[in-house]
């Protein structure tokens, strides 16, 4: 099988901070994978470096084979993103942010008005595709992203945290998509906190730690016959604080005694 992503040695450093520290992604053609790790893992440098939005002090990525930084015309026109905190034209209502985005990406005005209004019903926001995107919500921000980043069918789709803020509903139409989307052969790379979500969704999974890639490979390998969380939790080393000692004041709240009620003055008879 041929590999859809494929780092070599990625490292990206912020002042001291080492936030990537030489990383060997390899995610293969047609998985669905999930990139998962605590907070501050690396996991958002690292995608931003794979499509192309951040440039890495050190190492190498490819896509399909081509080179992010030496092909990146190759590697764009093959990709699809839903970045962190993304950023949309929030004056364009929903259908011209699609139809935008296909023309920008060079496909004929019909193709694009039929795969909005189909990506549109899909995400059920035909309601709303005349309503500018600045009003939208979180979870319908999120839904026309992910339309405007499927709109030109990609071969690699990366999506940092997708399932933030959609409702459950939304959240079964989005699976189905990119489920459909990985059966033909196109690879989703999706980074989430959600461990039941990941266990559910992915064959694929990669953990990073502390700027590294501390396991990879097929689900069933990674998780080694338990939970994913349990085996998460083993290899990023769960803290432990909150067993042990800290927080002790906290809940107590309900069980202190109410203070004593203020004396209220008898209302004075002349007060009228
Ligand atoms: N622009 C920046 N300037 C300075 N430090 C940064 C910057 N972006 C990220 N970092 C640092 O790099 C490290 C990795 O951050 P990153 O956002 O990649 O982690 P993450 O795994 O995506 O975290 P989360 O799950 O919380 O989103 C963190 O220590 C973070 O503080």
């Amino acid at each position: 099988m041929t590999d859809a992503v494929r780092t070599h040695g990625l490292f990206k450093r912020y002042g001291q901070q080492i936030a990537v520290a030489g990383v060997d992604l390899v995610v293969p053609a047609g998985s669905f994978a999930g990139l998962v790790g605590p907070n501050g893992a690396g996991k958002t440098t690292t995608l931003s470096m794979i499509t192309g939005l951040l440039r890495p002090d050190g190492g190498t990525a490819e896509i399909d084979g081509f080179h992010v930084w030496r092909d990146p015309v190759e590697v764009k026109a093959r990709i699809g993103v839903l970045p962190e905190g993304l950023r949309l034209f929030e004056r364009l209502s929903g259908r011209e942010l699609l139809t935008y985005s296909g023309r920008l990406r060079g496909l004929p005005k019909a193709e694009v008005e039929r795969r909005a209004e189909e990506l549109l019903t899909v995400m059920d926001l035909t309601g709303a595709a005349d309503k500018l995107v600045v009003d939208y919500s979180t979870g319908m921000r999120k839904k026309i992203g992910l339309a405007s980043a499927l709109l030109h069918n990609p071969s690699v789709l990366f999506l940092d945290e997708p399932f933030e803020g959609v409702d459950p509903v939304s959240a079964n139409t989005l699976t189905e998509v990119l489920r459909g989307f990985t059966a033909s052969g196109s690879t989703v790379i999706f980074s989430s906190h959600v461990m039941d979500l990941v266990e559910r969704l992915c064959d694929w999974v990669s953990v990073m730690n502390q700027g590294h890639i501390v396991a990879q490979g097929p689900l069933e390998q990674v998780r080694g016959g338990r939970r994913l969380n349990e085996a998460f939790l083993e290899l990023v080393g769960g803290t432990g604080h909150a067993r042990g000692g800290g927080l002790s004041w906290l809940g107590a709240g309900a069980r202190q005694p109410a203070p004593a009620p203020a004396p209220v003055d008898e209302p004075r008879q002349d007060a009228q």
